[in-house]
Parts: structure tokens; sequence; C-alpha cells
């Protein structure tokens, strides 16, 4: 009944969209994970080339004094235990991004309107991270993505001996980052655990930010 409700609620209503492109180099796990979240399954990948595009709907629950300002489209539940409470919705439209060293070059082509980069790690890719960290700054520099917020998803934390989050960090120099707001979180997209942990990092900052 619920999602009956919500679903007719979007159709009168539809929701602001954040715009969200996922980047990494081939494969670290990109589809997987957008698919993953999408569908909540693992499919079988190929290596993508161009882009694959989904749209994830956050749904997050805040009590009365969270919800004030809430920008979202937010329905009141006023049912047992939750009638202070308010389900927030917030509307993702994620592109997926071929990885292969020839496709990298046409990344910056989605990044207007870009809200939030996923960035996706492959955890045990020691021998290449020095590149994914040339293709992070490269990146960042980009003027499209200026206000954009930067997830690293350190992902295939299921294989043993893999990066931990903070070694990725100093193999990628995370925190010489000033100029955007950035998060690392450890994940493993074939089981989906981190991933909705992530994507609640970037409903959060998302808030108030407005890409050109
Ligand atoms: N063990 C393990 N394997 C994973 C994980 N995530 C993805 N994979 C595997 O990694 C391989 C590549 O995954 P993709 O999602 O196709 O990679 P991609 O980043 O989209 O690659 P490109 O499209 O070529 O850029 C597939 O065999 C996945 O099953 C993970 O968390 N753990
Ligand atoms: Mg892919």
């Amino acid at each position: 009944m619920g999602a009956m409700i919500s679903r007719f609620w979007f159709m009168l209503f539809p929701a602001k969209e954040y715009k969200i492109v996922v980047v990494g180099l081939d494969n670290a796990g990109k589809t997987t994970t957008l698919y993953k979240l999408h569908l909540g399954e693992v499919v079988t990948t190929n290596p993508t080339v161009g882009s694959n595009v989904e749209e994830l709907v956050y749904k997050n629950i805040r009590f009365e004094d969270e919800h004030m300002n809430c920008p979202f489209l937010c329905l009141r539940d006023g049912s047992g235990f939750h009638n202070n409470a308010y389900q927030c919705f917030k509307l993702h439209l994620v592109w997926d991004l071929g990885g292969q060293e020839r496709l990298r070059t046409s990344w910056a082509t989605y990044y207007r309107g870009t809200h939030a980069v996923i960035a996706v790690i492959d955890s045990n890719d020691r021998v290449r991270i020095s590149m994914m960290k040339d293709e992070l700054f490269r990146l960042l520099g980009h003027e499209d993505l200026q206000h954009s917020v930067i997830l690293v998803f350190a992902n295939k934390q299921d294989i043993k001996d893999a990066m931990t989050p903070a070694e990725i960090t100093d193999a990628l120099s995370l925190h010489s980052i000033k100029d955007h707001d950035w998060h690392i979180q450890a994940c493993c997209a074939l089981s989906g655990e981190g991933l909705y942990d992530g994507l609640g990092w970037i409903a959060q900052r998302v808030t108030g930010k407005a890409p050109t």
C-alpha cells in the first residue's frame, strides 16, 4: 500500500533529480555496482562500451526536527511508532561509464550538471592504483565538476589481501583534496555490502549543491 502511494505521489510530483557519474578503471566493478543498487541483483557484465544509465531512488526516514528545510519529496508516515517521521525520497540519475583506456577521454562529456562522482576502485589492483589517481585528479580539475562531491568505493573487499580504505586513501592522496567534499567507503558490489552507506553519504551531501 505504502509503495503504491509513493509511486502515485511520484507521478504527481516528480522529485528533483540528482546526477551521479560512476568512473573508474576497467574491471573495477562499476556496472556491477550500478545494477546491484538498481535491481538488488548481481548481473553478468561485459566491459562497458559507452555508458549505462539508471534511476535510483534513495529513501530515508527522518524525524520531524531533522526534516525541517528538507528539500526533498516527503511523505508523512503517520502510522505506528513513526508518527513524527517522514519518508524523504531522493531521485538519482546514475551514469556508469566505460573504464577502458580508450574510453576514459570521453568521461568529461558526461560531467555537466553532475552533483556527485563515484570513483570505483578495484581494491586488489595495486599495479594500477597510481593510474587511477591520475584519472581522479584530472577529473577533479574539470570545471563542470567544481561543485561535485566525490565518493570513492573501495570495491572487492571480499578478496583476501584487498587494500584497506586507509591504504587506498594514501595511494590516491585523498587528503590532498581540498576543494571537493570526499568520502571513502569500503564495499563489495557482489554482496552489496557498503553500497547503501555510500549512497546515503551522497544523499546527505548533495543537498543545496548546485552544479552549473
Ligand atoms: N570478487 C568481486 N568481484 C567483483 C566485485 N565487483 C565486481 N566484480 C567483478 O569484477 C568484474 C568486472 O566488473 P564490471 O562491473 O563489469 O566492471 P566495470 O568497472 O564496469 O568495467 P568496465 O565496464 O570495463 O569499465 C566482473 O567479473 C564482476 O563480477 C566485488 O565486489 N568482488
Ligand atoms: Mg562496466
